[in-house]
């Protein structure tokens, strides 16, 4: 049955999901505090670059409104989702400020109708009770005399960027968390479509072969936060974990891709996220991480399996830095050309992006940095301004006369270079692969000395 819903946020999370939950057929109002994204949005552009995302808000466009204001959203809504941005504090653990304010206002928006209230932005244990109890101040505040009619829950999400809307529809699983019985039906109902696959498929997305029903986890709110804290981490321990056995691969002489195969058709253990290379990006296994090992530094626990992974994926940065000055002997005044900035392609996002920081970690030494990314290059001249000067339209521009190209984001379209022709514009044809996702002997024959990141590779 079609709720009314109202998501708060309408980032990378909150409208990926207010776009497939309308095309389900809920009535969906998004609320943003941002003006220009509301007014994008109104306009009829998506404000992000997610593949099919702008088809999809089209299709749904009869049960999507998007508004600054959070009167319009919630006052009438069964399920109100908080999605706005959990960064990390100074300390490591999330900074609260922006699910603070939401909280508020939701508070002083809700009607009188049964609301449930959602935390599906990613937030620290015990982040159910916290925001039940500010939308509870805000209610009574506003509402004298009046109780509030509404409960609190978890809907973690898993979504990945690029992958948003398959991630979405087509879900390994939902995870819904409360500790009342009547926000967990609202939530499952919400869901029913994706769970029992109901929905026809858009024709842009159809549903894998063989995809089954959607499995439910309905359970406690802290077993819900927790969750999704325990998958991001293990999801980046597992990429860390390869990225350690890829640097003993590389001193005995082992091909990484040949053991993380041999390795990951190991059911219990699984071929994905066993790529080796430069290791993880994004604003969320590093936040994530992070935030999971000052929570059980709470509890005084530590959690040092998880520490360690943030350790290892550090180092994978730097490694970059050191393959070059193994090939070139000196970095400063040498052009370093980067393609691939996002942290991972076919997003525009730059969080933590490890393009970005070997970039710098680059410059610092006193190399020229030349950058381009298919997507990401306006994103980057607004965010990180003191590079927007290294930033060139075409990757022919980044490799011409340059002393080596890191090939830091496999983007589909790098793998189509015509690298024959490119060869012989560079000063030294040297390609460092940090994604392994180039052809080891086409490069090799196009005329490159070929390098990758986390693997041994043949002495020159
Ligand atoms: N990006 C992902 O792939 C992903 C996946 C799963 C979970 N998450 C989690 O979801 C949450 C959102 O992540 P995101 O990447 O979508 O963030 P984002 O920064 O892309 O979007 C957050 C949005 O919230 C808005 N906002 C901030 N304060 C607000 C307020 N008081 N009222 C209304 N809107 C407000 C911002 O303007 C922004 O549009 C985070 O907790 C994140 O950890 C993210
Ligand atoms: O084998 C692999 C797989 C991924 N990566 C890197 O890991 C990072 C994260 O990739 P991915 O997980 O695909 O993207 P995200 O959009 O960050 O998604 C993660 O983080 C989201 C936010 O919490 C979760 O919802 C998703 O389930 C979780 O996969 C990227 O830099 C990838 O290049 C590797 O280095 N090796």
């Amino acid at each position: 049955m079609a709720q009314k819903i109202c998501i708060v946020g309408t980032g990378y999370v909150g409208l990926t999901t207010g776009i497939c939950l309308a095309f389900l057929g809920h009535e969906v109002t998004c609320v943003d505090v941002d003006q220009a994204k509301i007014s994008a949005l109104h306009a009829g552009d998506v404000p992000i670059y997610e593949p099919h995302l702008r088809e999809l808000m089209a299709l749904a466009a009869e049960n999507l409104s998007f508004t600054t204001s959070y009167a319009d959203g919630v006052a009438d809504a069964d399920v109100v989702f908080i999605a706005v941005n959990t960064p990390t504090a100074a300390d490591g653990s999330p900074d609260l400020r922006y699910l603070r304010a939401a909280a508020q206002s939701i508070g002083e928006t809700l009607g009188d109708r049964f609301t449930v209230v959602v935390n599906k932005s990613t937030v620290p244990i015990g982040s159910g009770n916290w925001v039940g109890a500010i939308v509870r101040d805000f209610f009574e505040a506003t509402h004298p005399g009046t109780p509030g009619n509404f409960q609190l829950a978890s809907n973690p999400e898993f979504l990945r960027e690029g992958t948003a809307i398959g991630d979405t529809l087509y879900a390994d699983r939902v995870v819904v968390g409360s500790d009342d019985p009547r926000a967990l039906e609202v939530l499952s109902n919400v869901y029913r479509p994706i769970l029992d696959q109901t929905f026809t498929p858009p024709a842009f997305l159809p549903r894998p072969e063989n995809f089954g029903v959607v499995p439910l986890v309905s359970t406690d709110l802290a077993s819900a936060e927790l969750i999704k804290y325990a998958a991001n981490s293990f999801l980046a321990l597992k990429i860390s974990y390869i990225n350690e056995i890829a640097q003993l691969a590389e001193r005995v002489g082992a091909d990484i891709a040949q053991v993380a195969l041999g390795t990951g058709l190991d059911t219990r253990i699984g071929r994905r996220f066993l790529g080796a290379g430069i290791g993880w990006g994004g604003s969320c296994f590093g936040k994530d991480t992070a935030a999971l090992i000052t929570t059980a530094r709470e509890y005084k626990l530590d959690m040092p399996i998880v520490a360690a992974a943030r350790e290892t994926n550090q180092r994978q940065r730097e490694l970059v830095v050191e393959k070059l000055l193994e090939e070139l002997r000196i970095i400063k005044g040498c052009t370093i050309g980067i393609l691939g900035l996002a942290f991972k392609p076919d997003t525009d996002d730059l969080r933590d992006a490890p393009a970005i920081d070997i970039a710098q970690r680059l410059i610092s030494r006193g190399a020229r940095v030349r950058l381009h990314d298919p997507v990401a290059m306006g994103r980057l001249a607004r965010e990180f301004p003191e590079l927007a000067d290294c930033l060139r339209d075409e990757p022919a521009e980044v490799v011409t006369g340059a002393d080596a190209v890191v090939l830091a984001t496999e983007w589909a379209q790098y793998r189509q270079l015509d690298w024959k022709a490119l060869a012989p514009l560079m000063r030294s044809p040297i390609l460092l692969d940090g994604r392994h996702t180039l052809d080891r002997q086409r490069l090799t024959a196009a005329g490159f000395r070929y390098i990758a990141v986390a693997a041994w590779n043949p002495p020159r």
